[in-house]
């Protein structure tokens, strides 16, 4: 019998496991021998069947195995299927929730930045709030501000043109003082001048040169007295004789010293006065050197040049001055150019001519313009370069030339316009030595001669001057002729009578002396020196005074125009802060006007949509209705209740062209079943505020109809002709129809067609109505009918509308129209003589409301 055993199955099942035991008992069980040995036949018998009956049931097994075997490949298959497809879901699911994940992700940014766009939005919007509030402060602000500024600049400004006028006032009175003082001033000053005595005559003595020294020259000069204005001249130790002269300049005096008393001439000649300053002396005594000095001890010329800028710049808000130059010398009796360069000397011969003026002049000679005191120097140094210098025994470096400079001066006065025009003459003469003493000849005797007759035509002329003579010798010589202008008349002129302390000079000396005495004691006699000194202290004083107030005056002048100065810049800043504020306020309101805007749209937008709602509620509520039709009368009834709830029963309403009514109704706050909500009509109404007075025109120009299915009619393009009330404007006063005659009879036609219906309608006039009755009861018709219209012309809804059409009482005891439901046919009924019905009557009547074809009451 072969044993089963050995079979494995991998997946355990109860049965299986049952014969499993079974057989391994059979084969392992220590009985089995003695079973075997005790009951061998029966034993056997029983195995037999046992085992037929095992190895049935072994290939029950078997087959069921096999089945299983198979079923377990299907399952394993289904289980590897299902496995990949486990994998492929869960991939998928990974995939899925990646995505899920990727997308909660997305999402809860876009949450986070929602919740941050509405907590911006929420910020944005109490920002707006403070902004609108700002605003609000703002505006009121610069309102009060603006108030504050308006009251403040006018105050300002009347305060500003008070003061501005006080200033004009002040100036105008401080520019006539300052005239009356300059001139005053002026005046003063020339008296002191004068009292200083128009010839002035300084005497300058030089130092003893190194050669003199050397040899042991005494002095001449006692400058002891000298402090008193007087000179005493010695000879041989004892006292000769003694001068007296304005100022008396000892060899130790420097430039600046001698300039001291000289200054004052530069004044006059700027105030308008001729002036002359010579220098005359022997030959070698320092006229050279006290007019024109040296580069580092500048003499008159220059100092005077330098004291006329001084003058003109610290005059030079009052007065205008041009300034020009000539060097010129005259020798030998003839003028020569010393600005004119050496080929051009010469060329043409200058001579001394008389303008209109009177003035002499010499045509032809340069003038420089000089503006400062480097081109002044630039012409003093050309002058001198060009001058003729000629050698003689007793001066090496003498010149044989009188030098003259011209300086001439042109003022103009900016406060009063005074214009004046003088002359300076600065003038080193030739050297007055003896002819003896020189020993010269030929030419140089000559020249000596010419400069001695012009020096002793000078005295004469001076001399003539001061003795107040009928004729002054100014031609006798050409220096004389040239000065002609500044030695007569106010000219003030200076003479410095330069002297050597040399005692071998002695007798030129005592000449010089006495010429310059001559010319001095002439003009001055002591008494009148006396008077000088008492009055010039007074006068001096006078001019310290008006000095003092001037100065005083024109510091206030300064304080008042800070003053102004100072208003003007704060006028400025205010005018500045107020155009910001007017320029925030634009932005603030631009920005209101946008979000007005924008409220109205939401507005507008929420109106619609209830109109809209309620409107398909109504016409639901119609639908639904329809088939239970109500009698008419109570229909029209309702719906003039209705009407009459949701329109103001005030508001007119105008008929059209066409006779049918235009709906008008208040667009945003009416409910009503036609309401036509035109967004632009109410902006534009909210805009311009006039609109208001006329009735909203509704665009929708359908004719209501009774009839509870259709509501509305289509207009007909025709104008109807089918009532007597024609409204061709849409104003609120309809306009009548021109010609109307009183109807007689009542006239009921039934009308087909609108086009069809004016002639049958209208009143055939009567022959016995006169044109003036006809034309008078036209008018009362019209009139009646006009206010009838006026009065009774509701607002209503489109079903009013209708109704109305179906009869209308005019206000007219007898006149009564009608008017078919659809608008097609209408009956005049009335008609008598028109007259007028009393109110109460009038408010009785109502619009008549017909049937359909039928013609009203
Ligand atoms: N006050 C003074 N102090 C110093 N030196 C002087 C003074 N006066 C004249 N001199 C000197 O004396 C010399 C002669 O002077 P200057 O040439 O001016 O005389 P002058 O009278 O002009 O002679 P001329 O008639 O020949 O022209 C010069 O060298 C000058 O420097």
């Amino acid at each position: 019998m072969p044993i089963v055993c050995g079979i494995s199955i991998r997946k355990h099942s109860s049965k299986c496991t049952g014969e499993c035991e079974v057989l391994e008992f059979s084969k392992n069980s220590p009985q089995r021998n003695s079973l075997e040995v005790s009951g061998d036949i029966k034993a056997d018998g029983e195995l037999q069947l046992a085992n037929v009956s095992h190895e049935k049931e072994l290939e029950e097994v078997k087959r069921q195995v096999e089945e299983l075997k198979r079923e377990n490949e299907l399952k394993c298959k289904e289980c590897a299927e299902a496995c990949k497809s486990l994998k492929d879901l869960q991939n998928e699911l990974m995939r899925k929730s990646m995505h899920v994940g990727s997308l909660a992700f997305a999402i809860e940014g876009q949450v986070k930045e929602k919740s941050k766009w509405f907590s911006s939005l929420r910020d944005l919007t109490r920002n707006l709030k403070i902004l609108k509030m700002d605003q609000i402060k703002v505006s009121e602000e610069a309102s009060t501000y603006k108030q504050q500024f308006l009251a403040d600049f006018a105050d300002m400004s009347s305060t500003i043109q008070s003061k501005l006028k006080e200033q004009v006032e002040l100036h105008e009175d401080l520019k006539i003082k300052f005239i009356k003082g300059a001139k005053e001033q002026k005046e003063l000053y020339n008296k002191v001048l004068d009292l200083k005595g128009n010839i002035r005559v300084f005497c300058r003595c030089r130092p003893l040169n190194a050669e003199e020294t050397a040899s042991g020259a005494s002095m001449t000069i006692d400058f002891e007295a000298a402090k008193d204005g007087e000179l005493n001249v010695k000879s041989n130790g004892t006292s000769k004789k003694t001068f007296k002269f304005d100022a008396i300049f000892s060899p130790q005096a420097n430039q600046a010293e001698v300039f001291e008393d000289t200054a004052p001439l530069a004044t006059s000649v700027l105030d308008g006065y001729n002036a002359c300053i010579f220098a005359y002396g022997q030959t070698g005594t320092g006229k050279t050197f006290t007019m024109e000095g040296t580069e580092e001890s500048r003499g008159v010329n220059y100092r005077t040049l330098e004291e006329l800028f001084r003058i003109i710049e610290e005059r030079k808000n009052a007065v205008r001055y041009e300034i020009s130059v000539s060097v010129l010398e005259v020798y030998n009796e003839q003028i020569r150019d010393l600005l004119v360069s050496g080929s051009q000397q010469g060329v043409k011969r200058l001579e001394i001519k008389q303008d209109g003026e009177g003035m002499h002049h010499v045509p032809g000679l340069v003038e420089a313009h000089v503006n400062n005191m480097n081109e002044v120097w630039e012409a003093l140094r050309t002058g001198s370069n060009a001058r003729a210098v000629g050698s003689t025994n007793a001066n090496e470096h003498s010149s044989r030339s009188h030098c003259i400079h011209c300086v001439m001066v042109k003022g103009e006065n900016l406060l009063n316009g005074e214009c004046t025009r003088s002359k300076l003459w600065l003038i080193d003469l030739a050297g007055s030595e003896r002819i003896a003493k020189t020993e010269v000849q030929g030419e140089r005797l000559k020249e000596t001669q010419n400069i001695n007759r012009s020096l002793s035509a000078l005295g004469d002329v001076i001399s003539s001057l001061a003795t107040k003579s009928a004729h002054i010798p100014f031609r006798n010589s050409k220096l004389t002729h040239l000065l002609q202008d500044s030695l007569g008349g106010d000219s003030k002129t200076l003479m410095f009578v330069q002297i050597s302390p040399n005692e071998n000079d002695l007798s030129e000396t005592l000449c010089s002396l006495n010429f310059a005495s001559r010319v001095r004691g002439i003009e001055l006699g002591p008494a009148k020196k006396q008077v000088d000194s008492m009055e010039l202290l007074k006068y001096k004083q006078m001019v310290e005074k008006g000095k003092q107030d001037m100065k005083n005056k024109d510091f206030q002048m300064k304080k008042m125009e800070d003053t102004v100065h100072g208003l003007d810049i704060k006028l400025k800043e205010k005018d500045m802060k107020n155009k910001s504020l007017q320029d925030k306020i634009k932005e603030l309101e631009s920005q209101l006007l946008v979000e007005r805007k924008l409220a109205r749209q939401h507005v507008d937008s929420k109106i619609a949509e209830q109109f809209q709602q309620q409107h398909m509620r109504q016409q639901n509520e119609e639908e639904d209705a329809a088939p239970t039709r109500l009698p008419l009368a109570s229909k029209i009834s309702a719906l003039k209740t209705c009407d009459e709830n949701k329109f103001p029963l005030n508001i007119p309403r105008p008929l059209t062209e066409n006779n049918s009514y235009k709906l008008s109704v208040p667009s945003a706050t009416v409910d009503c079943p036609l309401k036509h909500n035109d967004l632009t009509e109410k902006e534009n109404k909210e805009n311009n505020p006039d609109i208001d007075e006329q009735p909203v025109v509704l665009k929708r120009l359908g004719r209501a109809s009774m009839c509870p299915i259709a509501h509305r009619i289509l207009p007909t393009p025709a104008p109807r002709r089918n009532s007597l009330i024609p409204i061709r404007t849409l104003s609120a006063v309809p306009k009548l129809p021109p010609p109307l005659f009183p109807l007689r009879s009542i006239q009921s036609e039934e009308m087909e067609d609108a086009d069809g219906v004016d002639s049958k309608c209208l009143p055939e006039p009567t022959s016995q109505d006169s044109p003036k009755e006809l034309k008078t009861a036209s008018k009362k018709l019209n009139s009646v009918l006009r206010r009838s219209l006026q009065k009774k012309m509701q607002f209503k809804s489109p079903m009013q509308q209708n109704i109305r059409r179906v009869g209308v009482n005019v206000g007219m005891e007898k006149v009564r129209i009608s008017i078919g439901s659809r608008g097609r046919m209408a009956q005049r009924v009335m008609l008598g003589n028109a007259r007028r019905v009393p109110k109460e009557n009038q408010l009785k009547q109502r619009w008549n409301i017909g049937t359909a074809n039928k013609a009203a009451l």
